[in-house]
C-alpha cells in the first residue's frame, strides 16, 4: 500500500516537473550555450543523418549553405520555421556577446531573432569560404591531372588547345594560284614549310597560321612564372604568306618569276631566302628533295632558268640576240669559292670606279635548259659536299648563283639574275657558348645580312648611301643595288615548330624591318642610289680586302653597321621591357590578389614575388646596358 502510494507522488511529481511545462513550451528550444548553439545541434544532426531522417538532413545542409544553421533534437526545421514555431511572445531576443548596446538590429533577411553570435557568424563564413576554396581547388586539381595525363603523351597538349581555339575561331583565305600579282620595286614574302618527320616525332605543335595570303600569325607558347600556360599571338604582315601547302612553283610564280623580265629590260634582279637552317631555303632555291637527291627543275634557280630561255624566244627579245651565260660562288666569311671550278678561292677586286669583279670566276655559256641546270646540280653538289675546304657547313655559306645576260658580241652585262642561298641566320646569334672560329664566322654572317638589311633599304629609299662594303656579300651584288631598274624579292622561310619559335621570330622581325622600311622609306624619292656610274672599265687597281681601298671609308661603313646593330638591339630590348611591364603588371595583381584569400599560403607567396621582381629587373638591366652600349656608341661618332 505504501509502495503503491509512493509510486503515484512519483508519477505526479514528474508529470510537474516535465510533462506540464513542455506542454505550455516552457523549456528551452535547445540545450546548445548561446553562443554556439548550433553545435550541439549540428551533433545531433549528424545522429540524425544517420537515422532514416535523410530528408531533414538535406535541409539542414541547404540552410548550412545559407549561413543558418538550427537543428532541434530528432526535429529539424529551417530557421524561419523554426523561429515561427517556437517563437513565443515574452522571448527576448538573446544579447551578441560584441555588441555594445545590448542588442542587434535584425538584418532584412535574416529572421528577427539570430541565436548565433558574430563570432560564430565568422567561423561560419570563414567554413563556407573553405570548403568552397577547396572544392574549387579540388576541380583545378582534377583539370591539371587530365592535362598532365594527356600531356604524358603529348607535351605540346595545352598549347596545341589554345591554338586550335584560335585556329577556330579564324577565317582562312590562303594565297590562291588566280590572286593577282603586285609589282613592286621590292617585295618580301614568307613560305612556311610543313612540320618535318622528325619534329612530328617530337610531337611539336604548329605555331603558325596563315589565315589570308598576307597574313601570318605566330602562336608564341609561353609560361607565366607560377607555370600557368598561354600562347602569344603575334600578326605579321608581307606581301605574300605562302602557307605549308604551297608548292615551289606557286612561291616562283609570286616571288621571282616577275623579276625575269627586268633582266631582259636592262635591269638587275635579286632574290634572297632567307631564315635559320632547316626552314627550306634549299628545298625553296634548289629545288625539291627526293631522299637525297634534288630535282632542281623544281627550284627558283631551275625555274627562273626555264623562263630566261622562253623570254629569248619571245618576238619583243628574240631580235635583241642575248646570250646567257651563268656562275655560281659560295661566300663564307671574307673568303669566296668558285662552286663551278671545284670550290677554287677567288678574290674580290674593286677599281677606282668602284666597280666590284670577282677574279676568275667561271662564266659558262649557256645554250639550254638542260645545260644551265646541269650546272646548278654541279655547283649544289660541290657545296654540300666540300669537306676538305674551311666550309663544312653549308648553312654557315651564302650561295649566290647567278643568270647573265649580254647582247652579242658585247661584254658589257645587259641584264643579271642574282639567287641567294643565305646562310642560316641564326648562325650570327649562336656566338656565345661556341669556340674562336665559329664567333668569328657568326659576326661575318651578322654583319653580312645586316649590310643587306641597309642595301635593301637604301634601294627602297632611291639617293640614299648605300652601304655595299659592309660585307663581302653585298660587295659583290653591289650592281644589283643600284640602278632605277633594280628589284629585290626576299622570301623568309620559317619552320613552323614550337621549339623554332624564336628563331622564326627573328626572321620575321627582319623581313618585318625591311618591309617596314621600305613603306615609309618609299616617301623619299630623289633617284636612283648615289654611287658612281658604271661604265665598261675593266681596269681593276685595288684588291678589296678590308684595309685596300679606303680605310676611312671601309671604317666609317663598319661604324655605321655597328650603330645599326646597337640600335637594332636597343630596340628588341626596349620591346622586350614593354612587353615584359605587361605581363609584370597582369602577374603582380593576381597574385597580390591571391593573398586576399584566407590561408594562403604566405612562402609560396613571397617566392613567387621574389622570382617576380628578379626577373623584371634582369630584364630591364638588360635594356639599360643596351642603352648605355649605344649612348656611348653615339657620343664617339
Ligand atoms: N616547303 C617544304 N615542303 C616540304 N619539305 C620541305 C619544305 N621546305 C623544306 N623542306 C624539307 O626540310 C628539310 C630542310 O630544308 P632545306 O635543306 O631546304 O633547309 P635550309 O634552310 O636550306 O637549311 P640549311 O641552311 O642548313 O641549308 C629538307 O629535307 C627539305 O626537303
Amino acid at each position: 500500500m505504501l509502495l503503491k502510494i509512493l509510486s503515484w507522488i512519483y508519477i505526479l511529481f514528474f508529470e510537474m516537473v516535465f510533462r506540464i511545462p513542455a506542454f505550455f513550451n516552457l523549456t528551452p528550444p535547445h540545450e546548445g550555450g548561446k553562443m554556439f548553439p548550433y553545435l550541439v545541434d549540428e551533433r545531433e544532426c549528424k545522429n540524425l543523418k544517420k537515422s532514416d531522417s535523410n530528408q531533414r538532413c538535406d535541409k539542414y545542409d541547404e540552410d548550412i549553405k545559407q549561413g543558418d544553421y538550427y537543428c532541434l533534437k530528432n526535429n529539424y526545421i529551417s530557421p524561419r520555421n523554426h523561429l515561427e514555431n517556437s517563437m513565443s511572445p515574452n522571448l527576448s531576443p538573446p544579447k551578441s556577446p560584441n555588441s555594445k548596446k545590448g542588442q542587434q538590429k535584425p538584418r532584412k533577411d535574416t529572421p528577427p531573432y539570430d541565436y548565433k553570435s558574430d563570432a560564430a557568424k565568422k567561423v561560419d563564413l570563414i567554413a563556407l569560404k573553405r570548403d568552397e576554396r577547396r572544392q574549387r581547388q579540388a576541380d583545378e586539381r582534377a583539370l591539371r591531372d587530365q592535362i598532365h595525363h594527356l600531356e604524358q603523351h603529348d607535351p605540346q597538349y595545352e598549347f596545341r588547345q589554345m591554338i586550335n581555339e584560335y585556329r577556330g575561331a579564324l577565317e582562312f583565305r590562303p594565297l590562291r594560284e588566280s590572286d593577282a600579282i603586285v609589282e613592286n620595286q621590292i617585295t618580301v614574302c614568307v613560305r612556311k614549310r610543313p612540320l618535318n618527320d622528325k619534329e612530328q616525332n617530337r610531337r611539336e605543335v604548329d605555331v603558325m597560321s596563315v589565315p589570308t595570303k598576307n597574313q601570318l600569325v605566330v602562336h608564341e607558347p609561353k609560361q607565366k612564372v607560377d607555370l600557368t600556360k598561354y600562347v602569344e599571338n603575334q600578326v605579321f604582315r608581307f606581301d605574300y604568306v605562302f602557307d605549308d601547302t604551297c608548292t615551289n612553283d606557286l612561291v616562283y610564280k609570286f616571288t621571282a618569276k616577275p623579276l625575269v623580265k627586268t633582266i631582259f629590260e636592262g635591269g638587275m634582279a635579286t632574290c634572297f631566302a632567307y631564315g635559320q637552317t632547316g626552314s627550306g631555303k634549299t628545298h625553296t632555291m634548289g629545288g625539291e628533295f627526293k631522299g637525297k637527291s634534288q630535282n632542281f627543275k623544281t627550284g627558283i634557280y631551275g625555274l627562273v632558268a626555264q623562263d630566261v630561255f622562253r623570254y629569248l624566244t619571245h618576238p619583243k627579245y628574240a631580235r635583241m640576240n642575248f646570250t646567257v651565260s651563268a656562275s655560281f660562288f659560295e661566300i663564307y666569311g671574307k673568303l669566296v669559292f668558285d662552286l663551278l671550278a671545284r670550290k677554287q678561292r677567288l678574290r674580290v677586286l674593286e677599281d677606282g670606279k668602284q666597280q666590284v669583279q670577282v677574279v676568275g670566276l667561271t662564266e659558262r655559256t649557256v645554250l639550254t635548259v638542260d645545260h644551265i641546270l646541269e650546272l646548278i646540280q654541279r655547283g649544289s653538289m660541290e657545296r654540300t659536299s666540300g669537306q676538305t675546304s674551311a666550309n663544312s657547313n653549308s648553312s654557315r655559306s651564302h650561295a649566290v648563283f647567278q643568270i647573265i645576260l649580254r647582247r652579242a658580241g658585247s661584254k658589257h652585262i645587259a641584264g643579271k639574275f642574282s639567287l641567294i642561298d643565305l646562310a642560316g641566320n641564326e648562325r650570327g646569334a649562336d656566338n656565345n657558348k661556341s669556340n674562336r672560329q665559329t664567333q668569328i664566322e657568326g659576326a661575318d654572317i651578322n654583319k653580312s645580312l645586316l649590310a643587306l638589311k641597309e642595301c635593301i633599304r637604301a634601294l627602297g629609299r632611291r639617293g640614299a648611301h648605300l652601304p655595299f662594303r659592309g660585307s663581302k656579300l653585298t660587295q659583290v651584288l653591289r650592281d644589283s643595288f643600284i640602278g632605277e631598274n633594280s628589284r629585290t624579292c626576299m622570301i623568309a622561310l620559317i619552320s613552323p615548330g614550337n621549339f623554332s619559335v624564336d628563331h622564326s621570330l627573328n626572321t620575321l622581325r627582319y623581313a618585318d624591318r625591311v618591309k617596314e622600311l621600305i613603306a615609309t622609306d618609299h616617301m623619299v624619292d630623289d633617284g636612283p642610289p648615289t654611287i658612281a656610274e658604271e661604265d665598261d672599265s675593266e681596269e681593276i687597281i685595288e684588291e678589296s680586302n678590308d684595309g685596300d681601298v679606303d680605310d676611312e671609308e671601309i671604317k666609317a661603313e663598319e661604324q655605321r653597321l655597328h650603330l645599326s646593330s646597337l640600335e637594332w638591339e636597343l630596340r628588341e630590348s626596349q620591346r622586350h621591357v614593354i612587353q615584359s611591364c605587361v605581363d609584370f603588371h597582369d602577374m603582380a595583381c593576381d597574385l597580390y590578389n591571391s593573398a586576399d584569400v584566407n590561408g594562403y599560403d604566405r612562402v609560396h607567396y613571397a617566392k613567387k614575388w621574389r622570382n617576380l621582381l628578379s626577373e623584371i629587373v634582369d630584364i630591364q638591366n638588360g635594356a639599360l646596358i643596351k642603352a648605355h652600349e649605344f649612348c656611348s656608341a653615339l657620343d664617339r661618332c
